[in-house]
């Protein structure tokens, strides 16, 4: 069932398009946003989460209209911002504590009992009572991740959630938010598409303003089909052949580098044609090389 409808969405910057009749259904789930910088990822996400007004369009977010009840969205909704700041001279928990007050958990034991429990799964509870000033950047993405979760929101929106998270960080991440995936409508704008490649069913890549795909990963992977390839090239030729090709990664065997090349047609004769990925999908979305 669609949780999110969105239908000729428009807003510009000083009339500067940022997004340009945006259409998206978004059902409950995990739904990957994907875009290079400055695609509109970011823009979209506030005028979800109310902070940002928009010029056209209608919203509809679990059958609220969000020009019209814009109140009633925020009691739904959970928000990582892309630049999660909290006060430095508050501790993760006592940050928490005020968080949940600001929505609303006014009970102090059933606000008690989500904090502790957010801060064990983002993995905080041993620094909990440190002051925030003294947490790395890893630590204060955590946070943001906990807060975001506070008061039970139904619709969660995390901008680039992954950002300067460890390995372990992430993997734990993951498990967190594909728990949640069964009862919750996520949005998560990432660059990193290994987030998306385990957790995401469905997602949809932006790209200056215009939604270019949505739909399944896997139907994102098939738009490239017979358009990826690998390649070897003696270590010697590696910058001819970078000028020559559209790369998307290389690795290194022995003296040859082996090169993933998009392109429509065979771009050698010893280029052999390779399975598409999610990422592959993505850049040839991007590039407008599709199958
Ligand atoms: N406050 C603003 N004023 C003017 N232009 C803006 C503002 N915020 C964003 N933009 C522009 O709107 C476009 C979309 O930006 P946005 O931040 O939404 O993209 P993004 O996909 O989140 O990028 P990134 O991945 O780099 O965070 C860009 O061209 C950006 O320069």
């Amino acid at each position: 069932m669609c949780m999110v409808k969105i239908d000729g969405l428009n807003k510009a910057y000083r009339s500067v398009p940022a997004l340009s009749d945006i259409h998206l259904q978004i059902e409950t789930g995990l739904f990957g946003l994907l875009g290079p910088n400055g695609a509109g990822k970011t823009t979209l996400m506030k005028i979800l989460s109310t902070i940002l007004p928009y010029e056209e369009g209608q919203v509809t977010i679990y059958d609220l209209d969000l020009a019209k009840q814009g109140d009633k969205v925020r009691g739904l909704l959970g928000y990582l911002p892309q630049h999660f700041h909290a006060p430095p001279q508050f501790t993760g928990r006592e940050f928490l504590h005020y968080a949940g007050s600001m929505k609303g958990l006014t009970n102090h034991r059933e606000r008690s009992e989500q904090v502790e429990r957010l801060l064990d799964e983002v993995n905080l509870l041993p620094h909990a009572d440190k002051k925030i000033k003294s947490f790395s950047g890893g630590m204060t993405r955590r946070l943001g991740i906990a807060q975001a979760l506070l008061g039970k929101p139904k619709f969660i929106m995390l901008d680039e959630p992954t950002a300067g998270l460890d390995p372990s960080e992430r993997i734990r991440f993951r498990n967190v938010i594909e728990k949640l995936s069964k009862d919750h409508t996520i949005i998560l704008s990432t660059h990193i598409i290994s987030d998306i490649e385990s957790s995401c069913e469905k997602a949809a890549v932006l790209n200056k303003g215009q939604v270019l795909y949505q739909g399944t990963t896997a139907g994102l992977a098939q738009k490239a089909a017979g358009c990826i390839w690998e390649l070897q090239v003696p270590y010697a030729n590696y910058d001819k052949a970078e000028k020559e090709y559209a790369i998307i990664s290389s690795r290194r065997e022995m003296n040859h580098a082996v090169f993933r090349v998009i392109a429509k047609e065979p771009p050698h004769v010893h280029a052999t044609a390779v399975q598409p990925t999610i990422e592959d999908g993505y850049m040839a979305v991007i590039n407008g090389v599709t199958a």
